[in-house]
């Protein structure tokens, strides 16, 4: 049978990994250029979901370290971009950074074996999250996972910050409803998009947005956040819906301590609109997908 995906301890001596077992550290060593820091989480035995934007075209495997459970350094075999990725794509018009589809599937050189600090969080449409929702299986479509976790309005969910040796939750409202134009026209108060005429051009439909001060003050990512799961719980068990992405102020940049503005937004890919890709890069990982 498939594991069961979306599980954690949540009692009060649960480690933070028990607590957030999918919980993902990604590293990439540039020889003389530093070190980049991303998140991930762990969606199957193999394979790891983070950001497109975490890797250059010329990172060499040997180069990225993956931070699954307790283990470090767990070796990279392979990397899947999304075939429309491609950070450049804008910069004739001005656009330095274009984020459209930033998401990349890590695939492990060793399969991990699950423990209570190392699971894998319940992707859109499969049968893992069938069964998280406690819906009937084979007459849940993936329209019916979309419409009751992405419902129209105010959305609850989460995502992890690391602050080593502690994983703190930062709970965030989703603008799925009227607020989603005003969550998204902020994208324009971003250093490189304030000469964006048009947001739609950097504010695709693969993104969902979350931060503001409405309905209440989100908190918001830093950059060392991207690619770490935009999480939706229901009945105990958690969905991964987004991939943080980018965002408009990074909270943890020294310069910007303590005031954050109102427009301070974050955008992650929305994982249904990027199905087809999962499903055939995850084809092997008997994860269900409807
Ligand atoms: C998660 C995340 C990623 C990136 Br890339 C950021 N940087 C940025 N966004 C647009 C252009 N550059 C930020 C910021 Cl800023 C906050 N959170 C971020």
């Amino acid at each position: 049978t498939l594991s069961m995906c979306g599980l954690s301890l949540s009692h009060k001596t649960a480690t933070p990994l028990e607590k957030n077992p999918w919980h993902i550290s990604i590293k990439v060593a540039r020889p003389g250029k530093g070190v980049e820091s991303c998140k991930g989480a762990l969606v199957s035995p193999y394979f790891v979901l983070t950001a497109a934007h975490c890797f250059d075209i010329n990172d060499q495997a040997h180069w990225i370290t993956v931070d699954v459970g307790k283990t470090t350094s767990n070796k990279v075999v392979s990397l899947f971009s999304h075939p429309d990725y491609n950070i450049g794509k804008l910069r004739s018009e001005g656009i330095p950074e274009f984020y459209d589809y930033d998401v990349a599937l890590v695939k492990l050189e060793k399969r991990i074996t699950f423990s209570p600090e190392t699971r894998p969080i319940c992707l859109p449409c499969t049968e893992g999250t069938t069964r998280a929702l406690r819906r009937p299986h084979p007459k849940t479509s993936c329209q019916d996972h979309e419409r009751q976790l992405l419902k129209v309005g105010d959305v609850p969910s989460f995502f992890v910050h690391e602050k080593k040796p502690a994983l703190e939750r930062k709970e965030v409202l989703i603008k799925n409803g009227p607020k989603k134009w005003a969550c998204q026209a902020d994208a324009k108060k971003a250093t490189i998009y304030v000469n964006v005429t048009d947001v739609a051009q950097v504010v695709t439909p693969r993104f969902l947005c979350t931060g503001g001060i409405e309905p209440v003050v989100d908190p918001n990512t830093c950059k060392g956040d991207s690619g770490g799961p935009l999480i939706i719980t229901q009945n105990r068990r958690y969905i991964q819906v987004g991939v943080i992405s980018w965002g408009v102020f990074d909270v943890c940049n020294l310069k910007n301590k303590g005031k954050v503005p109102p427009y301070a937004r974050d955008f992650h890919l929305n994982l249904f609109t990027v199905l087809p890709w999962l499903k055939e890069k995850l084809a092997e990982e008997q994860l269900g997908f409807l």
